[in-house]
């Protein structure tokens, strides 16, 4: 191959950079020329397919730094539908007209299950990204758990688990972690440090909603930041024991923190607060308020005399709040750990697709003697036995839901990924560019601004 293609697709991550930085460095090492795709698939869906050279003459553009959070090639969630073989002979078509033979999805579990169908058509392996880290499986058969159920009325079908029957081993964990989930952890817990003092000063509970989709890893992960109760999707609410708990701690402390994950569901497994089931384009449910569902009923059911005879707050509506770490936890600067193996992981993508891979992901492993290493692994053995890729949930052994916190395995499975995370010029970097007075003086350069002047089109007529 002498030249490849790269896409990012999904949600960003802060290490999208670091991974497009590793595989062009790779691919220019090896004489291979690097076209970028212009936000994700939807590229492809255009005529004109915006796209750019990431290194003309072998060597990187100046724009890409692995350091820098977001994509310089833009992300969307287009929609790639497997039964339109239309467009997809027409993208295929358009990919082939770049000259490029082959290409490198970056993206999560819903990249990999639109990148399938181009799969068939032309050489594709997957770079993975997710601050979620719900790309992967705890172990290799955990495809095979999942029942496919029939809606009432023959409406489509719904997806459940069978009881795992699996001995869990952090050594069998397939891709350990997804670069953007350490410097996503990162911001998170340091969000619940820094809530944690207001709460404490002002007497009240703060609840903390953190993303994830369905996934509690990244809320599992916010344990760094010391709260008191963490919440999960995979361990259904129980509203009375949290109860108990919140005021046993609140009676101690005179404050309590809650980090709740965005999917947080309850007794019934429905999701807190997603009243309405919106989706976006990648077909995902948009998660909104799980944290301000779970504020309701703490009102509720802790009632305004509580806090009054404590002479703390006024009511139980001033004395809960709730926030949300929002996107901060997607963007900005990689911490080591995610442009590290970021990088890393863009390189073995392009080796990959030079050894002649298809329809394969580059992972991160990890095991006790040899410590974290890339590999590769099928595409196809992600999927269930009707061919679809589920996002991995955490696995309940990594959570106490009595404690409401992380169990043993949950601290084992955390401390191999952040002993090492940051790196001094993390640190240094913060010390070095936030206070820098010239942020005063200037605007802000976007790097869309510079890679506008590098985009080029194919002649659509
Ligand atoms: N089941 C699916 N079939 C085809 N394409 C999909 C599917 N799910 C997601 N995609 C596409 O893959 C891309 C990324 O999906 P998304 O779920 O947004 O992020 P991620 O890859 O991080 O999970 C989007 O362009 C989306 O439309
Ligand atoms: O703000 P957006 O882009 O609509 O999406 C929010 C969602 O994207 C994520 O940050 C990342 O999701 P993906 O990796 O699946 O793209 C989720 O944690 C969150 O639910």
């Amino acid at each position: 191959m002498k030249r490849i293609g790269i896409l990012t697709a999904g949600g960003d991550t802060p290490a999208l950079n670091a991974t497009i930085h590793g595989a062009v460095t790779r691919a220019s090492e090896l004489n291979v020329e690097v076209i970028g795709f212009i936000k994700g698939f939807s590229s492809l869906f255009n005529p004109g397919v915006p796209h750019c050279h990431l290194n003309p003459l072998y060597r990187p553009i100046p724009e890409l730094d692995p350091t820098r959070g977001g994509t310089i090639l833009g992300a969307s969630r287009d929609y790639v539908d497997h039964n339109d073989t239309r467009a997809l002979d027409m993208v295929v078509d358009r990919l082939k007209q770049t000259g490029v033979e082959g290409l490198i999805c970056i993206g999560g579990d819903g990249t990999l299950n639109g990148m399938q169908p181009i799969a068939d058509r032309i050489p594709t392996v997957l770079a993975p990204k997710t601050i979620d880290n719900d790309l992967g499986l705890n172990y290799r058969n955990e495809p095979d758990e999942w029942m496919r159920i029939p809606n009432e009325g023959n409406d489509g079908y719904r997806y459940e688990r069978a009881k795992s029957r699996q001995v869990f081993h952090m050594d069998h964990m397939i891709n350990y972690a997804t670069p953007g989930y350490a410097t996503s952890v990162f911001v998170s817990a340091w969000g619940v440090q820094r809530i944690r003092t207001t709460a404490e000063s002002h007497r009240r509970i703060a609840i903390i909603e953190v993303m994830g989709r369905h996934s509690g890893y990244l809320a599992l992960g916010s344990a760094y930041g010391q709260p008191d109760f963490i919440l999960l999707p995979e361990s259904p609410l129980n509203l009375d024991l949290l109860v108990e708990e919140v005021k046993r701690v609140y009676d101690l402390q005179k404050h309590v923190v809650i980090v709740c994950a965005e999917g947080v569901v309850d007794e019934n497994g429905d999701i807190l607060g997603a009243e309405k089931k919106a989706h976006d384009p990648a077909g995902n449910v948009v998660l909104t308020g799980g944290a301000e569902a779970l504020r309701k009923l703490l009102i509720d059911e802790i009632g305004d005399d509580y806090f009054v005879r404590k002479r703390r707050c006024e009511s139980a509506r001033a004395a809960i709040f709730t926030r949300k770490v929002g996107h901060t936890q997607r963007g900005g600067r990689p911490i080591v750990f995610d442009r590290f193996y970021a990088s890393q992981l863009g390189g073995k993508s392009v080796q990959m697709l030079l050894e002649g891979q298809n329809n394969a992901v580059a992972i991160l492993q990890w095991n006790k003697e040899k410590g974290f290493y890339v590999d590769s692994f099928a595409g196809n053995s992600f999927r269930d036995r009707w061919g679809l890729i589920h996002a991995r949930e955490m696995h309940p052994c990594l959570y106490d839901p009595e404690l409401m916190r992380a169990s043993h395995h949950g601290i084992e499975y955390l401390l191999p990924i952040f002993s090492n995370a940051i790196g001094y010029d993390d640190v240094e970097h913060i010390r070095d560019s936030l206070f820098n007075p010239g942020n005063l003086y200037r605007a802000y350069h976007s790097v869309n601004a510079d890679m506008s002047k590098r985009i080029h089109f194919l002649d659509a007529t």
